[in-house]
């Protein structure tokens, strides 16, 4: 059955089209975001969401959300979602971070040569024929010190921009290098610096624990007298009474607003000021802008809905169209070493240690151990996929390392997991054969080779004659057929392993029967997903 996707804002036709394309079912109901109730009433049918500022994606509708594979916002903030919920739910979460950070910078400039010269008001006053010409008053932009508080993709077109404007550029953002700094030509400072300095101030951070109310009262306090401040970022980074009475008492001298604390927002602080210029979240508001971001959603979400490619997920190691092919066989692989591990464990996992050699050891790890760390945690919790698994692990305090390796035996590549509880240490290892299928081939040191099936029974006992026999007629007795069979053993330690690939699940009593030989000193039923 084809992937279903609801888009639920305003989005341009051409998404609509693109799913179309790709095979996927689309339901394009732009006003249904702003209805949370009949959003979760409908969520449980649908593969994908599409949304953008408008659509909460709350937890509330996660819950309701029982298929949903995937959240896209065409747009670049994905604070109207809650991430933690849907990646606990295994729900990647997308964005498009490029397509409208040109619309947007401009947004801003357009914005600071507004509040440098009144345009809005004097524009209202002409239009109603006061021809006001002393009133509005200005300031020149060449020369004047423009403080940019994170300078990201957005913030980094607008330091060019600015730069190209005659203006000085002060950059504030820890996570910038002086390097790169010194590339765009600005000068990275700390934020007092940037709040005594700069004649124009514009923010372009995300909305964070660290950056909510970053301009507060007291950071006003320390702007530089006749500062104008710009925010084309997400309301909530200024405190907006604050800044209200800022205006009043003239320190500041003006302020452009195209995000707001509440939006839709009908009242604000700074609604009806003078010298304050507001838009109703318009940065991105481009046939440009929308159109990049339309499209790059719809091929994303079909991307990953049919080939399982992920770009730009914010809860999701990338993996693109060609590795997904490549590493499709070692994810399933990653997956089994994990379900086989996490089934032989009873007790609760301190860390995971997955060593990968050879050609495996090149590919995208990140993807590979959400799916070993999916594959163990979901004994616990059968509803952990890729996405969720990290959570979960980190919830539960797990540790997890990896070690990569060039190719030291005789495989091309292997994987192999080890996990360590308060007990004891397990480990698997398992490589992909030149067929594409997955094997098993070593077990706690013992070197195998085994298929992977659906069902399958392990047991552990002493090096002695009469073990096959035993296993042979006992499963023969309860009519369960045997795919395949595969044994190992350590002559040093006189301990033996089979592995049984068998036709279909083990009844209680032929378990039961094998215990009661005394000849086992482990005897376990196993479960595989396989396609
Ligand atoms: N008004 C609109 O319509 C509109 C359109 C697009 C994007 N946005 C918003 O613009 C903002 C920036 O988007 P972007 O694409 O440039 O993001 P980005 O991730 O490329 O850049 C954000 C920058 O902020 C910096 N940063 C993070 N925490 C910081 C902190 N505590 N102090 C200082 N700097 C910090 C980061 O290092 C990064 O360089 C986002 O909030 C986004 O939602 C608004
Ligand atoms: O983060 C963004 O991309 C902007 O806030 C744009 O939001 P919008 O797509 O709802 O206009």
């Amino acid at each position: 059955m084809a992937p279903k996707v609801l888009i639920s804002d305003k989005l341009s036709d051409a998404a609509v089209q693109i799913f179309k394309d790709r095979g996927i079912d689309v339901d394009f109901q732009p006003d249904l975001g702003k209805d949370k109730d009949k959003l979760a009433a409908v969520i449980g049918d649908y593969d994908g969401l599409a949304i953008r500022s408008a659509t909460k994606v709350t937890d509330k509708i996660l819950a309701n959300a029982t298929n949903l594979k995937v959240i896209a916002r065409a747009g670049i903030g994905t604070d109207n979602i809650d991430k933690d919920a849907a990646s606990k739910k295994g729900v990647i979460v997308m964005n498009t971070p490029f397509g409208n950070m040109i619309t947007t910078a401009e947004h801003a400039i357009a914005m600071m040569f507004a509040v440098a010269r009144q345009i809005p008001e004097a524009s209202a006053s002409t239009h109603a024929g006061k021809w006001e010409k002393s009133k509005f008053m200005g300031v020149e932009l060449t020369g004047k010190t423009l403080g940019v508080i994170g300078a990201g993709n957005i913030g980094g077109i607008v330091c060019d921009r600015a730069r190209g404007l005659k203006m000085k550029v002060a950059a504030y953002d820890p996570f910038l290098s002086e390097e790169k700094a010194k590339k765009m030509g600005v000068e990275k400072v700390e934020l007092d610096d940037l709040l005594a300095r700069a004649d124009f101030i514009t923010l372009h951070v995300p909305y964070t624990d660290q950056t909510a109310n970053i301009l507060s009262k007291e950071a006003l306090a320390k702007t530089k007298k006749g500062v104008r401040i710009i925010n084309c970022a997400r309301g909530g980074l200024v405190d907006e009474e604050a800044l209200a009475e800022a205006l009043k008492s003239g320190h500041v001298a003006g302020a452009a607003f195209d995000v707001f604390k509440e939006e839709p927002a009908t009242e604000n602080p700074l609604f009806g000021l003078p010298n304050v210029v507001c838009t109703p979240h318009l940065g991105a508001a481009t046939t440009e802008a929308q159109e990049n971001v339309a499209l790059q959603v719809a091929e994303q979400m079909s991307d990953y809905l049919l080939t399982g490619a992920v770009t730009n997920a914010l809860n999701m190691p990338s993996v693109t169209a060609e590795e997904a092919k490549v590493m499709g066989p070692w994810i399933t692989l990653a997956g089994h070493l994990g379900a086989f591990i996490g089934q032989m464990t009873d007790e609760a996992v301190k860390a995971i240690n997955i060593l990968y050699d050879g050609q495996v050891s090149e590919m995208n790890l990140n993807a590979l151990n959400c799916a070993v760390v999916a594959g163990i945690m979901k004994r616990a919790n059968p509803d952990v996929n890729m996405v969720s698994a990290p959570v979960v692990a980190r919830e539960k305090g797990i540790q997890i390392s990896t070690t990569n390796q060039g190719k030291s035996g005789v495989f091309d590549g292997y994987v192999k997991v080890t996990v360590v509880t308060e007990k004891r240490e397990r480990s698997i290892a398992g490589t992909v054969f030149s067929d594409g299928k997955p094997r098993f081939i070593q077990i706690k040191g013992i070197n195998i080779e085994a298929e992977v099936g659906a069902h399958m029974l392990y047991t552990t006992n002493d090096d002695v004659p009469g073990i096959i026999g035993t296993l042979g007629q006992t499963l023969g007795a309860h009519d369960v057929n045997i795919a395949n069979f595969t044994l190992g053993r350590s002559t040093a330690k006189g301990e033996a392993i089979a592995l049984l690939y068998i036709d279909g699940p083990l009844p209680e009593k032929a378990l039961k029967d094998l215990h009661d030989t005394g000849l086992f000193k482990q005897v376990k039923e196993l479960e595989f997903e396989v396609g």
